[in-house]
């Protein structure tokens, strides 16, 4: 288990550049699969959760070359199918969330699809039945191994159809489009989830011969062909990461700049973090983060109730900055309810919070208040264990702002999705170290 040791409390400064889109980047990898074509991808965030899902498309007879930095070319023209049916492949699809979107692809171009019920963070129930249903509808016969958790889908051909997703489903809207641009005749795909990851990666299907209408919303039509083809793709700058340091950088009453954030894309991003009192300016593609030298304030709704900061599918706020939204402000002045309506299990990280000196009151699993202090009692150092990947980067923020010296253990959490975090840390002049 890696340990951080972060000692807290020092103003940070300067301008860092976000990673490569962690959740794009598991989408668009699992789509050279469809291709037996070479496919180029650039900004790929060297992260543990990605690195492993390279690992696993090369045992699954990907030749995968570097071609630069964050860079590889990908071509799946000798796909050993075997290995699905290895125990080696159990464990490896099963420790990543991201996996799961081998199966389409698979599905589509080879006539099966089978994956070990995948890993990623335990914030709640997973459940993976947008994903089936949906390929169940294109025409797949499926089967679930209940010991083992190992599902399977297969079809000779896939036929186009129409149908209403059950929840938008980010991933399962992903692979359901993977699988359907090589079915035969047109899908339809209403209630489809249309995030950023979404919308890059149907553009890149486009560039690879797919036909595909209604990107960015959720109604897909896709006519279904017969090949695809090579492209070349650039992930979009990492918008969980960029709302990150929006919050580190108030947290700490750090002046940051946060280089080619593609604004564009950030959606509703800027303007929670505005609502929670903290000044995010526009400087060409970059967030600057003034120094919030006298703290900042939390907004109330018009008619002077309590702010509500909830999440929602696309273009709703994203679950993943929900962890982050709740440690800075509990150094606001005034209160706000942070409503996680998505997972059951995300919240409960606030304990450690509550450690540190926070007032935070968990209402239910879903929902916690949180009164900030407005600075005038800083955090206290702590030891501490990460739990996911968003709850980690909380902490970690905590830690960076709080009075003293805290660990924070399992950081392999926070290595799934953040690239050399403490280096990069360590260049605007945070005090963390890996022990
Ligand atoms: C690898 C990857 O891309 N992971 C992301 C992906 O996970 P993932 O694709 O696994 O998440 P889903 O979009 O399937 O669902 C997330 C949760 O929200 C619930 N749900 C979803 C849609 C909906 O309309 N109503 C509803 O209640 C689901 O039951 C589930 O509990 O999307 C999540 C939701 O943005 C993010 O937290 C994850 O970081
Ligand atoms: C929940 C997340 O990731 P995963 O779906 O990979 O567990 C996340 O990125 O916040």
């Amino acid at each position: 288990m890696g340990t951080f040791k972060i000692e807290g409390g020092h103003q940070l400064k300067g301008s860092i550049k976000p990673q490569g889109a962690k959740n794009e980047a598991l989408q668009i990898l699992c789509a050279v699969l469809l291709t037996d074509q070479k496919v180029t991808i650039h900004n790929i965030p060297d992260i543990v959760d990605v690195n492993k899902l390279i690992a696993l498309l090369q045992k699954l007879g990907v030749k995968v070359a570097s071609v630069g930095a964050n860079a590889y070319s990908f071509q799946a023209d000798d796909i050993n199918l075997e290995y699905l049916e290895s125990e080696q492949f159990k464990i490896d699809g099963g420790s990543l969330r991201g996996s799961i979107m081998i199966v389409g692809p698979l599905l589509a171009r080879f006539g099966k699809g089978y994956i070990p019920k995948p890993g990623g963070d335990k914030i709640g129930r997973r459940r993976l039945d947008t994903h089936f249903e949906g390929f169940i509808r294109l025409g797949a016969s499926f089967r679930y191994n209940r010991e083992e958790h190992f599902y399977g889908v297969e079809a000779k051909q896939l036929t186009g159809t129409y149908m209403l997703l059950d929840e938008a489903s980010v991933t399962g809207t992903a692979n359901i489009v993977m699988a359907a641009v090589l079915a035969k005749g047109t899908t339809t795909i209403y209630n489809a989830a249309c995030e950023p990851y979404l919308q890059q990666l149907c553009n890149m299907l486009i560039r690879m011969g797919a036909e595909i209408k209604g990107v960015g919303s959720n109604l897909l039509i896709i006519e279904g062909v017969e090949k695809l083809g090579g492209t070349t793709h650039t992930m979009l700058p990492d918008m969980i990461e960029i709302g990150s340091w929006i919050g580190l950088a108030a947290m700490t009453k750090s002046e940051l700049t946060i280089k080619d954030v593609s604004w564009k894309d950030l959606g509703q991003i800027p303007n929670v973090f505005r609502k929670l009192g903290i000044t995010v300016e526009q400087k060409g593609d970059d967030i600057h983060v003034p120094a919030h030298a006298n703290g900042y304030k939390i907004q109330k709704f018009i008619d002077g109730s309590i702010l509500t900061v909830a999440d929602a599918p696309w273009p709703g706020f994203t679950p993943d900055l929900l962890s982050i939204v709740l440690v800075i402000a509990t150094q606001a002045e005034g209160e706000v309810l942070v409503h996680q309506k998505m997972f059951e299990s995300r919240l409960f990280f606030v304990d450690k919070l509550i450690d540190m000196g926070a007032k935070i009151i968990l209402c239910d699993p879903h929902r916690a208040t949180v009164i900030g202090h407005n600075f005038k009692s800083q955090l206290k150092a702590t030891t501490m264990t990460s739990p996911d990947i968003r709850a980690g980067i909380s902490l970690l923020i905590a830690a960076l702002s709080a009075k003293g010296t805290s660990i924070i253990h399992n950081i392999e959490q926070i290595d799934r999705g953040y690239e050399r975090i403490d280096e990069r840390l360590r260049a605007i002049g945070a005090k963390i170290e890996r022990i």
